[in-house]
């Protein structure tokens, strides 16, 4: 059977059924999406983890990236947050993270230098939600990624990678291996999408719903 993929309108459509008609709230998906992303990098790099940096945007997949640090700190993993975006922007669901990365004191800077000190990176800049093409700061710490010579594990969709084609938006982040939460996207089977995306693990355990009302 061929596995399903869905576009960016599908599984918002799927997150907000489940979100507000099933009612299983939206801190919760992301919970689940972080703990599926700590469990693939805990077990695919269990021993030499080294310095992990996270890249967050200020969208709900900087909010899963986030929520990533905070477990992979909990863990005894040495953790930086790397902030790129305006924190006035920050989604509801970023904001919560973002407090509690500040109760465990995670270190939280905007230096694109940091990058030179991981050994693993995770991306998590933009998911599903990137509708225009990438400039700026974005850009530049997509490229600084790329530059560096850490394992990269990019939290939904390679950031720059267009949902539903696939498509480099400017520049993309180039991925070891792509955590992507409830069903496959159709930007990820395309050939562009693959060559970013690396190995594509679904995380299917989310607790999100296709519902085809
Ligand atoms: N409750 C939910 O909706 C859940 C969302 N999840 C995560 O949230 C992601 C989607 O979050 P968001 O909808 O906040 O979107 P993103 O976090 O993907 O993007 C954030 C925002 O960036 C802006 N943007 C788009 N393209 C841009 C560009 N080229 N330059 C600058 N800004 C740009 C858009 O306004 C967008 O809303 C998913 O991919 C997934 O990782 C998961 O936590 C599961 C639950
Ligand atoms: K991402």
């Amino acid at each position: 059977m061929e596995e399903k993929a869905i576009t960016a309108e599908q599984m918002r459509h799927y997150d907000s059924f489940t979100i507000n008609t099933i009612g299983v709230p939206s801190l919760v998906l992301m919970e689940r999406a972080a703990l599926a992303v700590r469990d693939e990098i805990l077990n695919a790099y269990p021993l030499n983890l080294g310095h992990v940096v996270v890249v967050a945007g200020s969208g709900n997949n900087g909010g899963d990236g986030l929520d990533v640090a905070r477990l992979l700190h909990i863990a005894g993993v040495k953790v930086t947050i790397l902030n790129v975006g305006n924190p006035d922007h920050a989604s509801e669901e970023h904001r919560v993270q973002d407090h509690i990365c500040q109760y465990y004191q995670i270190p939280q800077t905007t230096d694109l230098a940091i990058l030179d000190q991981a050994t693993l990176v995770v991306d998590a800049l933009f998911g599903i939600g990137i509708d225009r093409v990438v400039k700026g700061d974005y850009a530049a710490a997509i490229d600084a990624i790329n530059a560096s010579d850490a394992v990269v594990i990019a939290v939904d969709m390679p950031s720059g990678i267009n949902t539903d084609t696939g498509e480099v938006m400017g520049t993309a982040v180039k991925a070891d291996v792509t955590v992507t939460f409830a069903f496959n996207k159709v930007g990820l089977t395309t050939d562009a999408g693959k060559e970013y995306a690396g190995r594509v693990a679904i995380a299917d355990d989310m607790g999100t719903y296709a519902v085809d009302d």
